[in-house]
């Protein structure tokens, strides 16, 4: 199982810092998702965790190719609104591209572009997407069927159903307030990975 976790967008640059120096051993990728920072704020941030020894390779930029393809770390994941997979492949050939999506046909579409995984959601009811039907595991089950490429599943993860999120042939699990807005951030990290019996990356 990849483990991704998501910043949630409501910690300060040092809280930030600080969760993600202390869980970094525990996850595959940690997605910098910071929609009202600047590029310089986020530049300072992940340039901070570089040099506090977290692997580059482990840090996706949501949004912002520029600043992945500045900082040279390992991927950028994308949304309906961000550039294109297939452009971003094409001009930034070093990245891995992820994109998010929420339905079959936007997976074969990303897929079709050259997306090296999708993360579909969202899967069960979550207080991060207030007012929007979840998709459920008869959908997340019938994309991880058709795409070839990685799935990963978002949206309401907690460890009690990593199990049945994998059964769907998910590749792996993305959490954003379950680890960001823990007490005991260090604990609900170990909570999620001890579902998953393969080393980390
Ligand atoms: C950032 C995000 N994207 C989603 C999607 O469906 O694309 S759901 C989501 C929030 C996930 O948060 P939590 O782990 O707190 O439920």
């Amino acid at each position: 199982m990849q483990l991704h976790v998501i910043t949630d967008g409501k910690s300060t640059m040092e809280e930030l810092s600080k969760k993600i120096a202390d869980i970094h051993h525990q996850v595959d990728f940690i997605h910098i998702r910071e929609k009202q920072r600047t590029a310089t704020e986020i530049v300072g941030l992940v340039t901070g965790l570089i040099n506090n020894g977290i692997p580059p390779k482990k840090l996706i930029i949501n949004d912002r190719v520029d600043v992945a393809h500045v900082l040279n770390v390992g991927g950028v994941q994308l949304a309906y609104h961000s550039l294109e997979v297939s452009e971003v492949r094409r001009f930034f050939p070093e990245l891995k591209v992820g994109r998010s999506v929420h339905s079959l046909e936007e997976g074969l579409q990303a897929e079709r572009e050259g997306a090296d995984f999708v993360i579909y959601g969202h899967i069960y009811r979550t207080d991060s997407k207030p007012g929007i039907a979840p998709q459920g595991l008869q959908k997340l089950r019938e994309t991880t069927r058709v795409l070839d490429i990685p799935v990963i599943a978002i949206g309401g993860i907690i460890p009690e159903n990593v199990s049945e999120v994998l059964a769907t042939g998910a590749r792996g699990v993305a959490v954003m307030s379950g680890i960001f807005s823990s007490p005991d951030y260090k604990k609900a990290v170990i909570a999620y990975r001890s579902q998953a019996k393969e080393e980390v990356l």
